[in-house]
């Protein structure tokens, strides 16, 4: 469940106008060009010590291009909205709109039932699946874009299990019910986002496991013989820490049972390199920092010496082998089809497919550089702007332990997040007591973070 406070009228400028006597004396000013000097100016002079420095730092971001291409507010627009939510749903890119009037237009008001062949709905899963398996490290024909992110966990977990179970021939194929000699456990971290939970739970009952939650930094050690498989999360959700998805892998290997990841909050963000790893399955979201819309289907990775044993749960029509043969008889296609299930939502999909150009020409790695910077960027203005012992931060400090967010806890959470918002500052809150802010190096600048720092700042000031 979101909890995203939203306050009317959600003006952020005319509420930031009466913000109290740190608030610029620009704020009122127009959305204009000149506004960067100004509000940079007007920053220093009261006493936002960083803000010069943010400028700087924009001014040299090898990335400061790719924020054309979506839609944000200017990063030094005192007016505008700082869009720290990322996390949650992806800004909108700007090809999307004109590539969604093309597709609802032509391909399905005039084209109609033709664009299944002649303008190539078709075979959008796996292309579009490609093109995700890029930015995740996996070759072609691995990954295959649909559904949600849950029911890719539901087919992950079941199918993994009899992967697990069938690669020692303790279970008759097709067998789920109960026990069968060995593998009869599955893992989850503790901490997962509830949906993974939720299903692992089910998936559990309908392949006779039982389902034990253990931390994340522990799954590498409680795996044993019995485990079926573990599904863990690369990001944690909550405190953004990012979990060892090589060293718990390969500990999962070693004891012969399957790994399951769920990229919700690393795809896009950082280098997750699944093929490098050995890892067999994963699935993620691609509405967060793929910047797909709001409901973009998910995806579902199958390492490719996995696929001829892969044995979907959810068996649909378009992983037959031949869908239009119309057959009794279920015939699983080859590769990564087989992940598929039923007929593919297009609007949404080809929405997403136009989202991705605005990777052009951008690296994953200089993506995680900038990303870091500027999560330890906001680390030292809240440093300097945030009354001591005001928040606790619960991302860990070390770079080789973080995602793409940082979470504080602070008394009145929820409070503290609508004043945000009527500042201009868009944050997520999770119940009680977390505060994530959310890096889309895309498309967040320096000057962003810092002026939510300087917001924060002033909200936990006047608390
Ligand atoms: C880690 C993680 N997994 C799964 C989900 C849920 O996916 P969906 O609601 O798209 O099925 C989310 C976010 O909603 C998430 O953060
Ligand atoms: N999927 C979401 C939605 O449909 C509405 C609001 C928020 C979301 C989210 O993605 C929540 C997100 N997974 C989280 O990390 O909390």
């Amino acid at each position: 469940m979101s909890e995203h406070p939203r306050t009317e009228p959600a003006t952020p400028g005319a509420t930031l106008a009466t913000a109290g006597a740190a608030a610029p004396a620009t704020a009122t000013a127009p959305a204009t060009a000149p506004a960067t000097a100004t509000a940079t100016a007007t920053a220093t002079a009261t006493g936002r010590a960083h803000a010069a420095e943010a400028a700087r730092r924009d001014r040299e971001d090898p990335l400061a291009g790719t924020r054309e291409r979506f839609v944000v507010d200017a990063a030094d627009d005192p007016n505008g909205t700082v869009y720290l939510d990322g996390n949650s749903l992806g800004a909108l890119p700007r090809g999307v709109p004109a590539r969604m009037a093309d597709v609802i237009e032509r391909e399905w008001g005039r084209d109609r039932i033709n664009s299944w062949s002649d303008n190539h709905w078709w075979t959008a899963p796996e292309r579009i699946g490609d093109r995700v398996g890029a930015l995740v490290g996996a070759a072609p024909g691995q990954v295959v874009v649909g559904d949600s992110t849950s029911v890719n966990v539901l087919k992950a977990v079941v199918a993994g299990v009899r992967l697990a179970r069938g690669a020692e021939g303790a279970e008759p194929a097709g067998a789920d019910a109960g026990p069968a000699g060995g593998r009869d456990e599955i893992l989850v971290d503790v901490s997962t986002f509830p949906t993974d939970g939720y299903i692992a739970e089910s998936a559990a009952r309908l392949t006779g496991c039982a389902l034990r939650a253990v931390p994340a930094e522990a799954i590498a050690t409680e795996a044993t013989p019995r485990t079926a498989l573990a599904l863990v999360n690369h990001v944690d959700y909550r405190t953004g820490r990012l979990h060892d998805l090589p060293g718990t892998t390969a500990a999962l290997h070693a004891v012969g049972a399957v790994a399951v990841w769920d990229l919700c909050h690393s795809a896009g963000a950082l280098p997750v390199d699944l093929d490098a790893h050995g890892v067999d399955l994963a699935v993620g979201c691609t509405y967060k920092y793929l910047n797909g819309g709001p409901g973009a289907p998910a995806y579902l990775y199958v390492a490719a010496r996995h696929q001829p044993r892969f044995d979907s749960p959810l068996p649909g029509w378009n992983s037959h082998a031949d869908p239009f043969a119309m057959a009794g008889a279920y015939a699983p296609a080859d590769g990564a089809v087989r992940g598929r299930v039923g007929t593919p939502d297009i609007l949404s999909m080809l929405a997403l497919e136009s989202a991705l150009d605005a990777w052009q020409g951008v690296s994953v790695e200089s993506v995680r550089a900038k990303s870091l910077d500027l999560a330890d960027f906001f680390l030292t203005c809240v440093a300097a702007y945030v009354p001591a012992g005001a928040v606790e931060t619960l991302t860990p400090a070390a770079h080789a332990e973080r995602g793409s967010q940082v979470a504080l806890r602070c008394a009145d959470a929820g409070e503290v997040t609508e004043r945000l918002l009527a500042r201009g500052v868009v944050i997520d809150y999770r119940r009680p007591d977390v505060l994530r802010f959310g890096f889309t190096p895309l498309y967040t600048g320096y000057a962003d973070v810092e002026r939510a720092a300087w917001a924060l700042g002033e909200v936990l000031s006047a608390a």
